[in-house]
């Protein structure tokens, strides 16, 4: 590809060298640099970019980005931008051939709920005979094939080439989770989304955003860049202050909820066990819903699906059997061992509000006590205490015993997290109400020791994923698999 065509549209200050060369990578990384491909050096929040233009010209980088004057020497073409991130996610977008064009991009941004959502929208797409990919927590997924990702929501170049690749496999809906980060550091600029949706606000990643504001703010910027559809929870208050907001946009609003009047809502709810049916109210008709995920949350986010099904002018009839196709979500409430009354479930729950909807949900339906696994993950550059803390406190006020353990503490001291959750629980509720076991696997198990007849274990913080990050190593770790090994070893249970 001509560099001059993968530069359309890219805002410069300045340009050095010529632009009718051939193209044959875009790199931001210089260890992936191959023959004649363009180099973008990003300022990064542990190395500088720009430090690594040497070595990617030595690569075979032929054409570089910078955000920075600097001295270039050689026969290389050097553009100087405001913003590389910026730059990047222009040049994905050329160099892929602007593939968000060509695919019905559903974007979903709040702090709880996104992967259900997706896993709700893809049962109700493809009951309309429709080829769903998912971009988000759980990787990547085309045609059913998951592929894991670095981040959540991917660098705008890894973005562009896994839109290109769904368009590739006959993809038409890409339904995609997108991080505060993301938004804040233009992984998703220039993607064009028809829809985006709002699911609700609590404290996650502060140590990036600084305080609620800012995080809401990044938010928010995904409500800009759809085309067609804005849809938001305003049960929610900052759900209610964006859609506000959105009023003001050439696109269409269409607000969800349960406590408020939204244009799409649920009423008659009843709630068991294993699932809800409810009353779906849309200004097209109602008609009646059985979502097979417990609690108040599940239907908050199959109602989010409805929402965007129906702005996709699905019938009700369709997004009806299609939220009722969805068994379950792999790591979220997903039981894996029960026995009359006694459970073991293992739910995605890391942020304070989802574990208290977590243990609540639980606790409605429990006749024994509810025992909750959990630990905080240390986030990139976090200190974490508030979190921590927070944590802490939910689990003393609402379960009946807690266990601390180690969630992903990376480059943290376990220890330290756990001492720092344990100061809140204790005082909340005293020193009976817990223990302390840094073994993650072994506070399963510990867990699993300590319950009895009606007790439902809650596993809370790492649902689907299969890997714990202590330090710089990442270690298989696979919740289900655990607790499947331990009841082997214990008769016991068949008793239970
Ligand atoms: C804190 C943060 O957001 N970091 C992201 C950031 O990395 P960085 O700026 O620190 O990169 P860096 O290591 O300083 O390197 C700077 C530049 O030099 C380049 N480099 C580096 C070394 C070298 O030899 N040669 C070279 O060219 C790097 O490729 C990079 O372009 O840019 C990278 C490329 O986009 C991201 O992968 C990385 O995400 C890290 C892995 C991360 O943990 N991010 C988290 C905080 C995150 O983004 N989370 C959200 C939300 C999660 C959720 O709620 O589910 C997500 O979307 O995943």
């Amino acid at each position: 590809m001509l560099l001059s065509s993968v530069l359309q549209d890219l805002n410069y200050v300045k340009i050095k060298g010529d632009t009718n060369i051939e193209i044959n990578a875009v790199a931001y990384d210089s260890r992936e640099v191959i023959e004649n491909s363009i180099f973008v050096a990003i300022s990064g929040f542990s190395v500088d970019g720009h430090t690594f233009i040497q070595k990617a010209i030595e690569m075979g980088a032929i054409a570089i980005i910078v955000e920075k004057d600097l001295q270039i020497e050689g026969n290389i073409t050097v553009l100087k931008v405001k913003n590389t991130r910026t730059a990047l996610a222009r040049i994905s977008s050329n160099f892929y051939h602007r593939p968000t064009e060509k695919l019905n991009i559903v974007g979903i941004t709040g702090t709880n709920g996104k992967t259900s959502i997706s896993y709700f929208l893809k049962s109700i797409f493809e009951h309309a005979e429709r080829s769903v990919g998912i971009i988000g927590t759980i990787g990547t997924m085309i045609n059913n094939k998951v592929k894991k990702n670095k981040n959540t929501t991917p660098e705008s170049l890894n973005l562009q080439k896994i839109f290109s690749e769904m368009i590739k496999a006959k993809t038409d809906h890409c339904i995609m989770e997108v991080s505060s980060h993301a938004l804040n550091l233009d992984r998703v600029a220039y993607s064009h989304f028809n829809t985006a949706i709002f699911t609700n606000l609590s404290p996650d990643h502060l140590e990036l955003h600084h305080d609620m504001e800012e995080y809401y703010q990044a938010k928010a910027k995904l409500f800009e860049l759809a085309k067609k559809n804005n849809i938001i929870n305003i049960d929610d208050d900052y759900g209610k202050r964006l859609a506000q907001k959105v009023q003001q946009y050439d696109t269409k609003l269409l607000t969800y909820g349960i406590e408020n009047t939204a244009d799409i809502y649920a009423s008659e709810i009843k709630y068991s066990a294993n699932g809800s049916t409810y009353m779906v109210h849309t200004p097209r008709g109602n008609i009646e819903v059985k979502v097979n995920l417990p609690g108040v949350i599940y239907v908050y986010n199959s109602l989010a699906a409805i929402a965007c099904a129906y702005s996709n002018q699905l019938p009700l009839e369709v997004i009806k059997e299609g939220i009722q196709k969805l068994e379950g979500i792999k790591g979220r409430f997903e039981i894996v061992y029960q026995k009359n009354n006694y459970k073991i479930v293992i739910d995605f729950a890391h942020t304070e509000d989802a574990l208290k909807n977590a243990i609540l949900t639980l606790k409605q339906h429990a006749k024994g006590r509810i025992i909750v696994v959990f630990g905080v993950y240390a986030d990139a550059g976090e200190s974490g205490t508030d979190k921590r803390r927070a944590m802490g406190q939910v689990a003393a006020k609402y379960a009946d015993f807690s266990i601390v353990t180690s969630d992903n503490p990376k480059d943290q001291d376990p220890d330290l997290i756990i001492q720092e959750i344990i100061q809140a629980i204790e005082e909340e509720s005293g020193t009976d109400t817990y223990d302390a076991v840094v073994d993650r696997k072994e506070a399963i198990k510990y867990a699993i020791d300590i319950s009895e007849k009606d007790d439902i274990i809650l596993i809370a913080g790492k649902g689907h994923e299969t890997t714990q990050i202590i330090g710089k190593t990442e270690i298989p770790f696979n919740e289900a698999k655990i607790v499947e090994e331990v009841l082997r070893n214990k008769n016991r249970l068949l008793e239970i």
